[in-house]
């Protein structure tokens, strides 16, 4: 966690809190005033009686100036204004608590499509990473926090002028106490406020680490490994480190924290409240006898009162610190403009398929101090089957990723149809894409819908088994306990199913079969890493013969895959050092022959596949 990105100033903090409040307005109107218009009439209704009326009734008795029934239709009307104070308390609080539920509900539906179009670049970035984790996680509560703390202020504020204005009246000495106690009250829970602030902050830096330990070695993936190896002696290590060094600093701050809370509630509550106003009250009243009885009954509710509401006031000041700082995060999720992902574009996309023209294009993630990839150009004309081979990290991945519009170019230009991508809307420009990923997932929805990638319509289903049938998945599909409405992975059925690491590569390339009389351009990254020589061969006859008129870019480190294609580009460092068919780069006796060549050695004892 960045400390210097986690520190700002009260103006902004006072900003952040008009910030929620305002998102907050926008999210329910109505349960905003609601809460404000409660926490008002709750508290004026309490100082009134706590001090006017317990004042007069006293008085009146003292005075003998009512008699039984009077007395009694007094006490009676104390009791129906307190238990109204009380009552909209206790409605309040019970119905705010169902109304947020709605409240969360909208914010996280927000968060989540937003979420979801957020641009890659931002996954990319540690810090924006962290603020869209912890802005998605704590927004309702914090919503929550900074609408009632407003409301409690809101109460408090109106408490303090309605009781002020009464001890003013009587005696305005006796103000200073409960301003001394509020003053010491500040300054000292600002100061806890900071401490705690600062701990949590730390605590969740260092226990990332812990947590990832934690992970590991709970989640089924890595159970294997755990067994089979002493991988854990390290990750346990961490943990353990990460544990010792949050215990550190809780001691350091613990104590920090301990000290200024006892000079918090020695200058609050004992000096001033339990001891100070009491003596002043009797002295004025038997020694100067310059106040009643009454007075002084309604002085020591009223002071008690301005006490009680400043310590809310402070509490509620504290809660929006947080509210605050928070809120920097939640700020820059919500403000975040969204620049590659919802791209509407001025151009429409052309219904043919189109030339791809790469122009001296140059790419650098954010953050990086070099360029992934340097000054690419190439064109790939509609229908050619394109192959793309390297080291690893040589930058192929990244090149692909770019041909999607999942980036912005850093230099240069990737042009479809003439026209930089980036003028179609991104959408519409994916829409004509299909790619398949090294790193694809399997989620918890049905196989069909695995496989559309989308809700299913009518007529879908053909088009899946079709899909599913050039994929190679066909013998599995028989297999399966509900065919096509099989529940994929066990994250919400005990029953479901569990595919091996090939099965579900053939699910993810049947994605691609699925689509591909609409697609213009076929990516597939290392689609066959995971399958057998037998599926492997399969898939690319039928890559090959399905793909239609669509262009095909696929990467391999298997070079036996890349020898059909039209061309091969050779990747090293982020730059093309080789390009031509099969034929021609072995004749150029240069990198790709010399890797094919090592290949053939290792391999020489696999398959005939032709004859398979
Ligand atoms: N999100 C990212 N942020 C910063 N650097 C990245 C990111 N993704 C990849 N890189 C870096 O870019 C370089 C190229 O990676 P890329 O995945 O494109 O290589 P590749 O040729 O596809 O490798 P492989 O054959 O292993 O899949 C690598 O050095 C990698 O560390």
């Amino acid at each position: 966690m960045n400390k210097e990105r986690d520190k700002i100033s009260i103006r902004r903090l006072i900003s952040n809190v008009g910030y929620i409040m305002k998102f907050a307005m926008e999210v329910d109107r109505r349960a905003v005033i609601t809460i404000f218009a409660g926490y008002l009439i709750c508290s004026v209704t309490y100082a009134v009686y706590s001090t006017l009326f317990l004042k007069y009734f006293i008085q009146m008795m003292q005075d003998r100036r009512v008699d039984l029934v009077q007395a009694v239709l007094f006490v009676f009307a104390g009791i129906v204004i307190l238990t109204v104070s009380d009552a909209t308390e206790i409605a309040l609080e019970n119905w705010v608590e169902v109304r947020f539920l709605k409240v969360a509900g909208t914010v996280q539906r927000r968060f989540i499509r937003k979420a979801a179009d957020i641009d890659l670049i931002c996954y990319d970035n540690k810090d924006y990473f962290d603020d869209f984790v912890i802005a998605a996680s704590q927004s309702e509560e914090m919503l929550m926090t900074g609408v009632m703390s407003t409301g409690y202020i809101i109460g408090h504020v109106a408490g303090i002028f309605t009781l002020g204005a009464l001890v003013l009246s009587v005696n305005p000495v006796i103000a200073v106490f409960p301003i001394a106690g509020f003053v010491i009250n500040i300054v000292t829970r600002f100061k806890i406020t900071e401490y705690e602030y600062n701990y949590e902050m730390e605590y969740k830096r260092i226990m990332r680490k812990a947590d990832y330990s934690k992970r590991v070695f709970y989640q089924p993936e890595y159970a294997k490994e755990i067994k089979l190896s002493d991988i854990r002696v390290p990750l346990q290590l961490q943990f353990n480190e990460a544990v010792d060094e949050v215990m550190d600093q809780a001691h350091a701050i613990g104590i920090r924290i301990a000290i200024l809370s006892l000079i918090n509630w020695i200058g609050t509550f004992t000096v001033m409240s339990d001891f100070a106003i009491p003596v002043y009250l009797g002295y004025l009243a038997l020694v100067k006898k310059s106040i009643r009885l009454g007075d002084v009954a309604a002085m020591n509710n009223a002071e008690e009162g301005i006490r009680n509401n400043l310590d809310g006031l402070n509490y509620a000041f504290v809660r929006f610190q947080k509210v605050g700082q928070f809120a920097e995060r939640f700020r820059r999720f919500v403000d975040y403009e969204i620049q590659i992902e919802n791209r509407e574009g001025i151009r429409r996309m052309p219904e043919e398929r189109q030339t791809l023209e790469i122009k001296d294009m140059s790419f650098r993630y954010a953050g990086a101090d070099q360029d992934t990839l340097h000054h690419i150009s190439m064109t790939i004309h509609p229908g050619e089957k394109v192959a793309f081979v390297g080291e690893n990290g040589a930058g192929k991945t990244t090149f692909v990723k770019l041909l999607m519009h999942l980036y912005d170019v850093s230099e240069g230009s990737i042009c479809y149809g003439g026209h930089d991508i980036r003028e179609y809307g991104t959408k519409e420009y994916r829409d004509r894409i299909g790619a398949v990923f090294q790193d694809y997932q399997i989620y918890g929805a049905t196989l069909v819908e695995n496989v559309l990638m989308d809700e299913e319509k009518e007529g879908d289903r053909e088009r899946v088994l079709q899909a599913l049938r050039l994929a190679d998945f066909e013998k599995k599909l028989e297999r399966l306990p509900d065919g096509l409405d099989s529940n994929m992975t066990r994250e919400f059925r005990e029953d479901g199913t569990m595919l091996s690491g090939g099965e579900s590569q053939k699910v993810a390339i049947a994605r691609m079969f699925a689509r591909t009389g609409r697609l213009s351009l076929a990516i597939l990254d290392e689609p066959s890493s995971a399958l057998d020589p037998l599926a492997e061969y399969r898939l690319n006859t039928n890559m090959m013969k399905n793909a239609g008129n669509a262009t095909v870019i696929f990467i391999s480190h298997r070079l036996s895959t890349t020898r059909d294609a039209d061309r091969i580009y050779m990747f090293e460092n982020g730059q093309i050092i080789e390009e031509g068919n099969h034929r021609e780069l072995m004749e150029l006796g240069g990198k790709y022959a010399a890797m094919f060549e090592k290949q053939a050695y290792y391999y020489q004892d696999e398959v005939d596949l032709e004859a398979v």
